[in-house]
């Protein structure tokens, strides 16, 4: 089946997908597998499929934001995909959690407007549990910081006139806010699939994003590094487990 917007064949895909934002980040993950191709590269979505230790994966890159996250998702769903874990980046709620730690996704907050236009909003955006215990399991076999916990989703980056929702969400317990998790989660529950997230921390959620953010670092990029790393081998533990 030829799957329109990913533009690529079902027949190519693995059951188990990495995806990320950054189509950059995607080639970065690819280049950790073996017997590697790449499959397509359209819109903002680039597509590889490649092995670890003889498990096909495929990596996809979603872009930012919830609703063409969604439609990644939901194509390679559609194409047989059967686990999907999101390795982004985020910004941190506390410094108990500096930039340069990963978080583990438990549940993610609907602050998006994509997944109340699919089912309501009392309905959880909640990960799947092997795939958080492989996540933070390998998670933790890499060298630093890694906590498990819950993580906000925003369609908003940069702040408006409007006040973001984060210090209502720290003080109820959340620790990281990030764009798209939210959807993947909501997406995996109502097609019956898995799905679980690792972040990178990039810097502090109520900092001046106009001013601060650089996600190019080198801390930042030593734990983008980690979670990959974090990731396959999560996947070599689902397959394990099974
Ligand atoms: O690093 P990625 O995976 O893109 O994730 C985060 O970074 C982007 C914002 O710069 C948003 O997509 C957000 O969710
Ligand atoms: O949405 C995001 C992603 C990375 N860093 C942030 O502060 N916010």
């Amino acid at each position: 089946m030829r799957l329109s917007i990913l533009q690529v064949n079902s027949e190519d895909l693995a059951p188990y997908a990495i995806v990320c934002g950054d189509p950059f980040r995607a080639e970065a993950i690819s280049r950790k597998l073996d017997n590697v191709r790449e499959l397509a590269f359209s819109r903002e979505y680039r597509t590889f499929v490649g092995e670890s230790s003889g498990i096909p994966i495929t990596v996809v890159s979603h872009g930012v934001g919830s609703p063409g996250a969604a439609v990644c998702f939901e194509e390679l769903i559609k194409g047989g995909v059967k686990t999907l874990i999101r390795v982004g980046t985020a910004g941190s709620y506390s410094a108990d959690v500096p930039p340069g730690s990963l978080v583990v996704s438990t549940a993610a907050v609907r602050e998006e407007g994509l997944t109340r236009q699919l089912v309501p909003l009392g309905f959880p955006a909640v990960a799947d549990q092997d795939v958080v215990r492989a996540l933070f399991e390998a998670a933790q076999e890499t060298d630093g910081l890694v906590q498990k916990g819950i993580t906000v989703t925003l369609d908003a980056f940069f702040q408006g006139v409007e006040e973001f929702p984060h210090a209502k969400y720290k003080q109820a317990g959340a620790i990281a806010v990030e764009m798209e998790i939210a959807a993947l989660y909501v997406i995996a529950s109502l097609r019956g699939v898995r799905a679980g997230a690792i972040v990178a921390l990039d810097g502090y959620a109520d900092a001046d994003l106009r001013e601060v953010y650089d996600p190019h670092t080198d801390v930042v990029s030593g734990a983008i590094e980690r979670e990959i790393d974090a990731a396959i081998t999560a996947i070599r533990k689902l397959n394990a487990w099974k």
